[in-house]
């Protein structure tokens, strides 16, 4: 059963909290599953708390390598977890129905199946051509070690692939075609598979891996910056706040790390602390880019829309494209829910813009949360301008920040359900 909370601030300022994250998403479904392909050689440590890494582990815990009957794997909206295991079960012998939510069964996969086809893999759509649920004859011959595939969609897809590269008997070698979104998730993958001693090369669009094997190593995953993105929003939007992050890392293999030099713009400074990451409310830079482009990090755009429409900032932002086809068309679902404080994110050639000349904030808003975390935690600081917010489907925060709820009360928030 669905059930909404009810977020107010109790107004008590200076607002001074320490956070303890939870481990970023991103680097633990990594790490699983460059673990399990790497023969007991590979460590992790420090796994997230988020529902998408406890379903990814739990799928990887329970294949039963014995069996020739289909065994069913359900990701639930897990986006990463669906890419990532295309990939691992194409090399695993065994059959597979891969299949995942209603949410799940919209958001493509069609590039990644053709790259992994081409490669040799035997995958099939069981419903919608292009779309999962896939079914998965795991364990194949590699045909050929080249491929290529276009950039602009998920680079999951690649990420997926690269993942999968080592233990390809011809390695991969991997040609990207057009404009690389996400890129530092890519960059991630990348770094991680190093940490565990995989080399590549990448030079202009093309990265090779050949066949190799792990090294005996432990992948120690950082604290989420994407969840420290939503303190941010709420120190930008108190009048004066000091949130402690501790452990979070300044140099970090995310890229939504970029959020410290973003939140200049909306007057929160950073600072490296013994511990980790001390935010602190100052006056904004007045340096700001005529458009933010924010392609290279997609899961901070609804963060940094909603907070920034919040201060009635008339911003221009570019890279949302790949938004439409996240845990929900996040495009829309912005612009549904910013109309409720007068807002609208308005599309003109790719570029959107912020018009808040009707800003506004009612007394009670109801938010919709579209089975996106990140909807009701972008949407939650609000509560500091609204006397009281009702946020749809509270659960929805369990996908990555599950103790978003929790922390958000240590930090003066009171929420009711
Ligand atoms: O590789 C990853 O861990 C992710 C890549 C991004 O997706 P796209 O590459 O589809 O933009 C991001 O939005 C997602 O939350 C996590
Ligand atoms: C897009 C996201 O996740 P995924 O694609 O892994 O479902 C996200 O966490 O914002």
């Amino acid at each position: 059963m669905k059930k909404n909370a009810f977020v107010s601030f109790s107004g008590k300022s200076p607002v001074n909290a320490t956070i303890y994250l939870t481990g970023s998403k991103s680097e633990s479904n990594r790490a699983l599953v460059i673990a399990a392909l790497s023969n007991g050689l590979v460590e992790v440590k420090n796994l997230s708390d988020a529902a998408d890494t406890v379903t990814l582990n739990g799928i990887l815990q329970k294949l039963d390598k014995n069996t020739t009957s289909v065994q069913t794997v359900d990701v639930g909206h897990a986006g990463t977890a669906m890419r990532f295991l295309t990939a691992f079960l194409s090399t695993t012998p065994g059959r597979f129905l891969l299949t995942g939510s209603k949410r799940m069964k919209e958001r493509p996969i069609k590039l990644l199946v053709e790259a992994l086809t081409t490669l040799g893999a035997s995958i099939n759509y069981t419903e919608e051509e292009g779309y999962p649920p896939l079914e998965i004859n795991g364990g194949f011959t590699q045909k050929t070690a080249s491929i290529s595939i276009k950039g602009d969609v998920s680079s999951q897809y690649l990420s997926a692939l690269l993942i999968i590269a080592p233990v390809l008997e011809l390695g991969l070698t991997l040609t990207i075609e057009g404009y690389l979104t996400s890129r530092p998730y890519v960059e991630m993958t990348l770094k991680m598979l190093e940490e565990t001693g995989i080399t590549h090369s990448w030079n202009d669009n093309i990265i090779q891996i050949n066949k190799q094997d792990h090294k005996s190593s432990t992948l120690v995953v950082e604290p989420d910056w994407s969840a420290a993105s939503y303190w941010y929003s709420i120190v930008a939007l108190l009048d004066d706040a000091t949130i402690a992050l501790p452990h979070l890392k300044h140099a970090s293999l995310q890229g939504d790390s970029r959020i410290q030099s973003i939140m200049t713009i909306l007057g929160v400074s950073t600072s490296r602390t013994a511990e980790g990451i001390s935010l602190k409310k100052v006056l904004p830079s007045s340096d700001i880019d005529d458009i933010l482009d924010l392609q290279d990090c997609p899961d901070l755009a609804q963060t940094i829309i909603v907070c920034a429409a919040a201060k009635g900032l008339h911003l221009k932002f570019t890279g949302l494209e790949t938004l439409k086809i996240k845990e929900t068309n996040r495009v829309k679902a912005l612009q549904n829910e910013l109309a409720k404080i007068g807002v609208e994110l308005v599309e003109d050639n790719l570029i959107y813009t912020l018009v808040c000349d009707n800003l506004h904030f009612p007394e009670k808003v109801v938010f919709k949360t579209y089975d996106d975390h990140r909807m009701a935690m972008a949407f939650a600081p609000l509560s500091i301008l609204i006397k009281e917010i009702e946020m749809e489907d509270m659960d929805v925060v369990e996908k990555s920040y599950p103790d978003f709820w929790s922390d958000l009360e240590k930090a003066g928030f009171i929420i009711k359900s």
